[in-house]
């Protein structure tokens, strides 16, 4: 089978993603990431765009990578100009790449509203562009801008561009759906048209695809174009990228290697890629999506007590491949969609041991239906979901017991705001009373129950909330709205999720809390 090559933009048109800031750090330790994972292309940037990318190359110098090429990224030279004088074509030449990946106009429309020249103009453009890259020493790769809406508007005019690319040297040719409009049989048409010409005209280069989601169909036209001869693929991870985004190479490199049948990388660098995901994700410092084919956390999840019964006889009934391939894992979540099947897979990861028919388990399962009719939700919550199975097999050990609470809000006549909250806690015989103070009333509440609690359990000291969701249900209630808390808790080796559900704010926070503790408690003493 003939090679795809992978070619990843997440350093160039990912960071062109509203929300997205790369320091040159961050692009260092992507492109080395992106190195890792076996891709055969990295774009690392713009040179001459902006000091950070020029400090990336710069950076570069010293860097070696056992399976990428970095290409640099610019266009082609200003119209009027000769190459040699394109300040802008000096500095990727400085950039010191074998690799330099330059774009031009194939649509007539850019050429006139765009670029403000003539078509003879541009088309001088990329020729000399390229060749005078070749001539430099480099190996070229055209993006051919908005090829697919240049070619269904003046096919001739955006053939001829190509040609001009090709006529100079370049290797490859990458067809670009620049503004994303294109569905797959247009892809397909176009595709299958250039290869056409380019066979006629005898044109060596390679035939490449730079797909936008602008119509949530980047992936599929990736691998359209794949299927019509496409070799060289573009894509960013998680598909960052310009306005809706890339093709997102999460989701490309498996459907082309899983189910097409092209071997990108090896089986373990295959395994790295939902790491990989979430790598960038925390580099670009934004929340993964969870719901991301193959990478997201939910990706192979299974709710519904129909599926975990089937996928627990065999995974191929809900599961598309097998979640270890692509380094993601299954989840079998617990909720008012759940029947024995989840509630036994809890129960065994928990350590218990149950027959299907055993009461125990339904009465696990009708307890969890009636709680989630009432507002909770435990699927987000495995730390609660564990208290009440002890709760239910009247294994949960007692720590303490909150047998009184008060806060108050007080305003000072600076606007500033101060909380304090008094509790009564017990444990064993010892009645504790103590107070605290804090920026709202749930960090005043947490902290007065740490202090109650840290004489008889040191390890309270370590714990600490760490995240407060709240959400309101039911809001057409107004103030009679039932409120559910989410409280994420650490001990700085690991983190859990707690649940409350209340009318009052307060206490819906104050049993979120509570469990939190417990929860911290019962892991250290396990
Ligand atoms: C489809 C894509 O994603 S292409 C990549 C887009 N990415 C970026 O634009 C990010 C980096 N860009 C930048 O830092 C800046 O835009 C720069 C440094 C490239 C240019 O900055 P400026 O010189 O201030 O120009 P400005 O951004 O206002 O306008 C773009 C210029 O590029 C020209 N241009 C656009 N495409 C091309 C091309 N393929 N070949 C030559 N010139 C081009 C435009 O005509 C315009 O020049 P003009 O104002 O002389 O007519
Ligand atoms: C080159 C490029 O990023 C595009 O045409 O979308």
């Amino acid at each position: 089978m003939e090679r795809i090559y992978l070619y990843d933009t997440t350093l160039r048109d990912g960071a062109q993603r509203e929300g997205i800031s790369f320091s040159v750090e961050d692009k260092l330790r992507v492109a080395h990431k992106l190195d890792d994972l076996g891709v055969a292309f990295i774009e690392g940037g713009w040179p001459g765009a902006n000091p950070k990318d020029d400090l990336f190359f710069e950076r570069l110098r010293g860097e070696s990578f056992k399976h990428s090429a970095v290409a640099a990224f610019c266009s082609t030279r200003r119209p009027g100009l000769r190459a040699e004088a394109d300040e802008g074509l000096k500095k990727v030449l400085a950039a010191g790449t074998e690799w330099v990946t330059t774009f031009g106009k194939c649509w007539d429309l850019h050429v006139h509203a765009g670029l403000r020249t003539s078509l003879e103009e541009n088309l001088a453009m990329i020729e000399e562009t390229v060749a005078f890259l070749r001539f430099s020493g480099r190996r070229v790769i055209f993006d051919c801008e908005h090829w697919f809406d240049g070619f269904a508007k003046n096919p001739d005019y955006a053939l001829a561009s190509l040609q001009a690319a090709a006529r100079a040297g370049a290797e490859w040719l990458v067809l670009c759906d620049t503004n994303g409009g294109m569905l797959p049989k247009q892809i397909r048409e176009s595709v299958g048209a250039v290869r056409a010409f380019c066979e006629a005209q005898d044109l060596a280069a390679g035939l490449g695809i730079h797909t936008h989601n602008d119509s949530e169909t980047a992936v599929a036209n990736a691998l359209a174009a794949v299927e019509l001869g496409a070799r060289m693929v573009h894509g960013t991870i998680n598909g960052y990228g310009e306005r809706c985004g890339n093709a997102n190479l999460c989701a490309l490199l498996p459907n082309l290697q899983l189910k097409m049948g092209y071997e990108l990388v090896s089986p373990d660098q295959l395994g790295c890629l939902t790491e990989v995901a979430h790598f960038v994700s925390e580099v670009a410092n934004l929340a993964p999506n969870d719901h991301a084919a193959y990478v997201g956390a939910s990706a192979f999840a299974h709710k519904g007590g129909i599926h975990v019964s089937a996928v627990q006889r065999n995974p191929q009934t809900y599961e598309h491949i097998v979640p270890e391939s692509v380094g993601n894992r299954r989840r079998i979540l617990v909720s008012d969609q759940a029947g024995l099947s989840n509630i036994l897979h809890k129960l065994a990861d928990l350590g218990f041991r149950f027959e299907r028919h055993d009461p125990a388990v339904a009465h696990i399962l009708q307890q969890i239906k009636q709680l989630e009719a009432e507002g909770y939700q435990f699927e987000a919550a495995e730390a609660s979901f564990e208290l009440l199975v002890r709760e239910c097999l009247k294994v949960r050990e007692p720590f303490f017991t909150l047998e009184g609470l008060y806060t108050a809000c007080q305003t000072f006549p600076d606007q500033s705001v101060r909380s304090e909250a008094t509790v009564r806690v017990r444990v064993g015989r010892a009645l504790q009373h103590t107070a605290a103070d804090g920026n709202g009333p749930v960090s005043a509440l947490d902290a007065a129950l740490r202090k109650a609690l840290v004489g008889f359990y040191p390890q309270v000291a370590s714990m600490h909330l760490v995240d407060y969701k709240v959400r309101i249900l039911e809001g057409n209630l107004g103030t009679s709205a039932l409120t559910r808390v989410l409280v994420e808790s650490s001990d700085g080796t690991g983190r859990w999720t707690t649940i409350g559900v209340s009318p009052n704010i307060i206490e819906a926070s104050c049993r979120a809390v509570i469990e939190g503790l417990e929860y911290g408690l019962s892991r250290g003493r396990r």
